[in-house]
């Protein structure tokens, strides 16, 4: 197979995404693409099949159910700067119950990828996501999406893994009323293109978990600056820690590397992210 004409979307994104020449072809992963999160073994499947209530706008504005609690996340689409990266409002996009129409302002994940990208082989982290147009601050780039799964799959899925293994498993940890809420996301097998993401110390996306139909966050990545073509795309994987001297080692690079990835001592696996 030319592996340059293999569209690793499967097709079922709007954007097909390629690789570029350097790729090889055993780097291909065996897993399955999807779009969005599917359950997975421990989920509380009522979180995937209870639908949220709409709103009844012909053109949302200050009335809108979806947004009179928490307010807009949007303007022109591109999300609301200060909930790039240390958001504790949650944010609701219009859904399938809503009477408003697709150009709604407050559907925008919802609607997928909208960026050109394109996988590519990193120095020292394997394989890596890059765009190949230039992002505006504050444009939704992709989901990180796969199986969502419970703490106890999380942790015996992590247990099998070997010290050599790379690590997909990220656990969301959003701050609510009634404590700490925890995502588990494992796009390893089941997943999206977000699973070609590394994490930089200094990243240029921002992760907002925002909820379209159901309960169950879409873990969905923004661009937190401006993003020129060719650069590499990065997220934090969980808190740094100047003060961490062991774990895996970060390559990302940057000048405020921490030296090593975070570290998720539940899952004693270097990939979390705290809200
Ligand atoms: C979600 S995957 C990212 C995609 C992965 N590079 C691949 O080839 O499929 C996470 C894994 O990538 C590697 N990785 C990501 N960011 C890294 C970094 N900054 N330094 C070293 N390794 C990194 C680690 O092996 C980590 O377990």
């Amino acid at each position: 197979m030319d592996i340059n004409k293999f569209d690793w979307t499967e097709g079922l994104e709007n954007k097909a995404i390629f690789s570029n020449d350097k790729v090889l072809i055993f780097k291909m992963k065996k897993s399955k693409y999807v779009t969005q999160n599917i359950p997975g073994p421990g989920c509380e499947m009522d979180d995937f099949e209870d639908k949220l209530l709409g709103c009844q706008c012909l053109a949302c504005d200050r009335d809108c159910k979806c947004t009179a609690q928490y307010g807009n996340a949007y303007k022109d689409k591109k999300i609301d700067l200060t909930l790039l990266g240390s958001s504790v409002t949650p944010v609701f996009e219009c859904n399938s119950n809503c009477s408003c129409p697709s150009q709604c302002q407050n559907r925008v994940v919802q609607h997928g990828i909208s960026v050109q990208l394109q996988i590519f082989n990193t120095d020292n982290k394997g394989l890596g996501l890059q765009t190949l147009e230039k992002i505006q601050t504050g444009t939704f780039v992709c989901e990180y999406a796969g199986e969502i799964i419970s703490l106890q799959e999380a942790q015996r899925r992590c247990n099998k893994q070997k010290d050599t293994d790379m690590n997909y498993i990220l656990t969301v940890k959003e701050h609510c009323k009634n404590g700490i809420l925890k995502t588990f996301v494992d796009p390893d097998k089941l997943g999206n293109i977000g699973r070609y993401i590394n994490h930089s110390c200094s990243p240029n996306l921002s992760m907002v978990p925002i909820r379209v139909d159901t309960m169950v966050p879409k873990v969905c990545l923004f661009a937190n600056r401006d993003i020129e073509p060719l650069e590499e795309l990065s997220f934090v994987y969980g808190t740094l820690r100047p003060d961490q001297k062991t774990g895996t080692k970060c390559y990302c690079n940057s000048n405020g590397c921490t030296g090593f990835m975070p570290f998720d001592e539940e899952l004693k696996s270097s990939f979390y992210f705290l809200e």
